[in-house]
């Protein structure tokens, strides 16, 4: 037997701590997991012998590297750009770019120890990466924007490809920057392949792939919902965030009947108790990717809503929670604050948004409790379907695509009740979750010996 087999839970996660010095995210994600896993794994041999736990939580590769660019005053501008491709047993890696100031080795590690279970749990052929930069897109001229992304590409190129690592939008990347990089990319290689998802529909892109992420939460909402006999009908939702996760949330939940009561910035939240319908959704949308406004804005233009500078909106009181925006945005108080105000599901639209206490506060009171990893899976779902489109150099007609992600959503849930029922009618989807994409990933890697 191997020194380090069967080492408990607190001695693995103090490794992983220790080997990764100062990167609270990727040790916090990897404890999420290992809760989990742990349990699940005890009485597997296989799984402690070969490490398999222990090896997903150290990427297979972490590339990083300068990204020079010049600014519309002619300054010189260095920011920092990495890829971490975490894992590729069951397909090639794939996962998001994000660009945003507070990006570092610690923030996409995490992403892309997430997306590898994340895209097991599709049911698709995707291993989990990730990457970004430090870069700031907001204030910056469009041309400022594509000199960035010109110069990630420049150096992206060399480690990504359709059959190796399938990068896509994240925070901060939308359609403009997902051009300028596929542009820069075809410039260099001078192929034409799908090596990018998120494409705009003119050059290789599918159809609703902007849409699948926020309107996956909300389907993988209402199959929890039914677990309960209920529905989205006159229930009303609390979200974060405004860009493309948790717009697209508000306006399924709109469709399928519910009220969405707020959406926020890193500035603060708004509150519209009338409700924010599709038309006030379609104004938010334009604010925010076409004149790059600010949600405050929302009060001024609406009348009876309110906007609280610095505060994020887990106090307004719902029966159904979606937190968009991005990692550690709910903690312990805000998961205490829903649950005393009778919230009866929440599910997460960004990654890692709710911090570990709040997982356990959600797990405590046994309230329907979806992890991104689960939830938000609906947008790499459909870049999969983006690159089988590439694949076939066909564009499969939209009814197709829609009833695909909620086939996919509905496997997934039912993945999690598998590997997460409790008994007495309590689900514990973090743990279905964990288990369900562990368990793909490593049966992958165990059929490959030790590599
Ligand atoms: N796009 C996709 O397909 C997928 C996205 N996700 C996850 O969903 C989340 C949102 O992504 P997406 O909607 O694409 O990104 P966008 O860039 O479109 O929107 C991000 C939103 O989150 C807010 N935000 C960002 N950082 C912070 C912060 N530190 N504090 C408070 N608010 C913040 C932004 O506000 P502001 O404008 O002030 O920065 C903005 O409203 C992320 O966690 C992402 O990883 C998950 C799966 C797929
Ligand atoms: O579509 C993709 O490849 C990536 C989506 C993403 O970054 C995520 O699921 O967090």
């Amino acid at each position: 037997m191997a020194v380090s087999d069967h080492v408990d839970l607190p001695t693995f996660i103090a490794g992983v701590r220790k080997r990764n010095p100062g990167q609270d995210e990727f040790v916090q994600a990897v404890q999420e997991v290992a809760e989990d896993i742990y349990d699940f794994i005890a009485d597997k041999e296989q799984y402690h012998h070969y490490q398999i736990l222990r090896r997903i939580a150290e990427p297979d590769r972490i590339v990083s590297f300068r990204v020079c660019w010049e600014d519309d005053q002619h300054n010189i501008r260095v920011n920092r750009g990495w890829r971490v491709q975490n894992n590729n047993a069951i397909g090639p890696y794939k996962g998001g770019i994000r660009f945003h100031p507070s990006v570092t080795e610690s923030v996409l590690k995490f992403l892309a120890f997430e997306q590898t279970f994340k895209n097991a749990l599709t049911g698709l052929p995707m291993g989990g990466g990730k990457g970004g930069a430090n870069f700031n897109p907001k204030g910056k001229s469009d041309h400022e924007v594509m000199r960035f992304c010109q110069s990630f590409m420049t150096e992206l190129y060399r480690h990504v490809g359709a059959d190796v690592d399938v990068p896509a939008g994240d925070i901060g990347v939308g359609a403009r920057e997902i051009g300028y990089m596929f542009g820069q990319y075809k410039r260099i290689t001078n192929q034409f392949t799908g090596v990018l998802t998120g494409k705009g529909l003119e050059y290789g892109g599918s159809l609703i792939r902007t849409e699948a992420t926020g309107y996956g939460a909300v389907y993988f909402l209402a199959n929890m919902l039914k677990t309960k006999g209920e529905d989205l009908t006159g229930k009303s939702a609390v979200i974060s965030g405004s860009g493309n996760v948790a717009t697209h949330a508000a306006e399924k939940i709109v469709q399928l009947g519910g009220k969405v009561l707020t959406l926020s910035d890193s500035q603060g939240f708004i509150h519209d108790p009338d409700g924010i319908t599709q038309d006030k959704i379609n104004w938010v949308k334009a604010h925010k990717t076409k004149r790059r406004g600010r949600i405050a804005d929302y009060a001024a233009e609406f009348k009876g809503a309110t906007f609280v500078e610095g505060k994020t909106p887990w106090g307004v009181p719902c029966d159904v929670a979606l937190p968009c925006a991005t990692q550690n945005e709910l903690l312990g108080d805000d998961a205490r604050m829903l649950v005393k105000n009778g919230c009866q599901a929440v599910a997460e639209g960004a990654n890692m948004p709710t911090n570990l206490e709040g997982v356990h506060v959600f797990k405590d009171a046994k309230i329907l409790f979806a992890p991104g990893k689960a939830a938000n899976a609906g947008g790499v779902a459909v870049s999969g379907l983006e690159m089988s489109q590439n694949s076939e150099r066909r564009s499969w007609k939209e009814a197709e695509l829609q009833q695909l992600l909620l086939d996919i959503m509905e496997g997934i849930h039912s993945s999690c009740v598998a590997y997460g029922d409790q008994g007495g009618g309590y689900i514990d989807y973090v743990k279905g979750a964990n288990i369900a994409g562990f368990k793909k990933v490593a049966d992958a890697m165990l059929a490959y010996g030790v590599v």
